[in-house]
């Protein structure tokens, strides 16, 4: 279907690049490209990311059925503007896949308000990588994916999760402020923590070496994400200044309670609360995609010995199980460890489990 229609996507980084193979998975439509970096269009074409790529926007814009604005939240506002002063199709869909709505669906209701053409989104999921290199089809499936319609648009909500229809992602319908608080709790405060994380442990590393040595699988799981795009965050910072200044306050009264706790030493304090974040973290669906994990996770104790890991890969390999991650998460010399194993299927992860108990390794789910 779609045989004739075009697409522009305004940013072919990971997100857009994301959305648009997962559209051309399912329409024949034409996906033009438009990046300020033209490499990233350049690389997109060559692997079959967008069909075209141009350097002027303006005139594919106004043929344009469906636009996607996959570039930084700030800059995407700015499109906002830009695009409200072309002649553009009467029945042209716009949405964007910025991490905040505040703002955007203000300026879209200013600007688009009066039609039925926009419509927010918000993909939750991603990576801490950027550009069209990283971008998968499949990197939503399973994930939540948010919608904001502005107030004219309802009527075509379907439309646009039938262009979406490829990520297979489960779409929600969220007013932008419930949106900006939830994701500033769950995504856009927790970014800042690890940014600050890193930065306390590189003054550290300053003063001794040893610190960068011995920053290892804790660390660098909490954080991961301060390695995403700095030019990304900063603009969603900016948008969502006002929520992520009061979860500040949250935080450094959270601390001013730690503080206490940890100066009281008594045992059992620690312990509940230790034990109430184990809990609640614990009771996250980790198996979903969305805030907490991005695949279908498998733990196998093993004993730290030569060959451990080929066996098991050659158990699943014999099987033909594909893993699309493998990790150590904790070995130390002739104890047990425990391996991490990555599936990008539910079934993968329930035939290894069963391929790998059957051959006496122990296994979990979730830790
Ligand atoms: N990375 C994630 O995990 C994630 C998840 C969901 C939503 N998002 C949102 O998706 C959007 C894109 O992020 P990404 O992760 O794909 O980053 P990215 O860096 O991979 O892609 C952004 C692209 O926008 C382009 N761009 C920047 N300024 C531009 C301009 N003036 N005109 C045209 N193109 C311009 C960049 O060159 C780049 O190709 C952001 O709004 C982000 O908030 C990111
Ligand atoms: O997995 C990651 O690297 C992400 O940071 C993805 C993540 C998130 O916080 O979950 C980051 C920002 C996006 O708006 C949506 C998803």
């Amino acid at each position: 279907m779609n045989e004739s229609k075009i697409v522009l996507l305004i940013g072919v980084g990971l997100i857009g690049g994301s959305v648009a193979l997962a559209i051309k998975k399912e329409h024949h439509a034409r996906v033009i490209g438009y990046d300020v970096n033209i490499d990233n269009c350049k690389l997109a074409q060559k692997l079959g990311i967008i069909d075209d790529y141009t350097e002027t926007y303006e005139r594919i814009a106004e043929k344009a059925d469906l636009i996607i604005l996959s570039c930084p939240v700030e800059i995407a506002e700015c499109f906002l503007e830009k695009l409200s002063k072309l002649a553009l199709k009467e029945d042209v869909l716009i949405t964007d896949v910025g991490s905040t709505k505040g703002r955007i669906m203000e300026k879209a209701e200013l600007l688009f308000g009066h039609s039925n053409a926009y419509i927010g989104g918000h993909p939750m999921a991603g990576s801490h990588k950027v550009g069209p290199g990283s971008a998968k089809a499949h990197l939503f499936e399973n994930a939540y994916y948010v919608l904001t319609p502005s107030q004219n648009a309802n009527g075509k909500v379907d439309q646009l999760k039938e262009w979406l229809k490829g990520t297979k992602a489960n779409f929600i319908i969220m007013d932008p402020k419930q949106h900006d608080l939830v994701t500033g709790v769950v995504s856009h405060f927790p970014h800042v923590v690890a940014a600050s994380l890193v930065r306390q442990v590189q003054g550290h590393a300053a003063q001794d070496k040893n610190v960068q040595f011995l920053a290892a699988g804790g660390f660098r799981d909490i954080t991961r994400i301060a390695s995403s795009s700095p030019v990304m965050w900063r603009d969603i910072v900016q948008h969502n200044q006002p929520i992520l200044l009061s979860l500040l306050e949250e935080w450094i009264n959270e601390m001013r309670e730690v503080k206490q706790l940890i100066e009281r030493g008594d045992g059992e304090q620690l312990f509940t609360y230790f034990d109430g974040a184990k809990k609640f973290r614990d009771s996250l669906p980790v198996r979903a995609k969305g805030a907490i994990t991005s695949f279908y996770d498998l733990y196998v104790d093993v004993l730290d010995k030569p060959g451990v890991i080929s066996d098991i890969t050659t158990i699943l390999a014999e099987k033909s199980i594909s893993i699309t991650n493998i990790r150590i998460i904790e070995a130390r010399e002739d104890v047990y460890g425990v391996l991490r194993i990555s599936f990008q299927t539910e079934e993968d992860m329930e035939s290894a489990k069963q391929s790998l108990e059957s051959e006496g390794y122990e296994t979990y789910i979730s830790m």
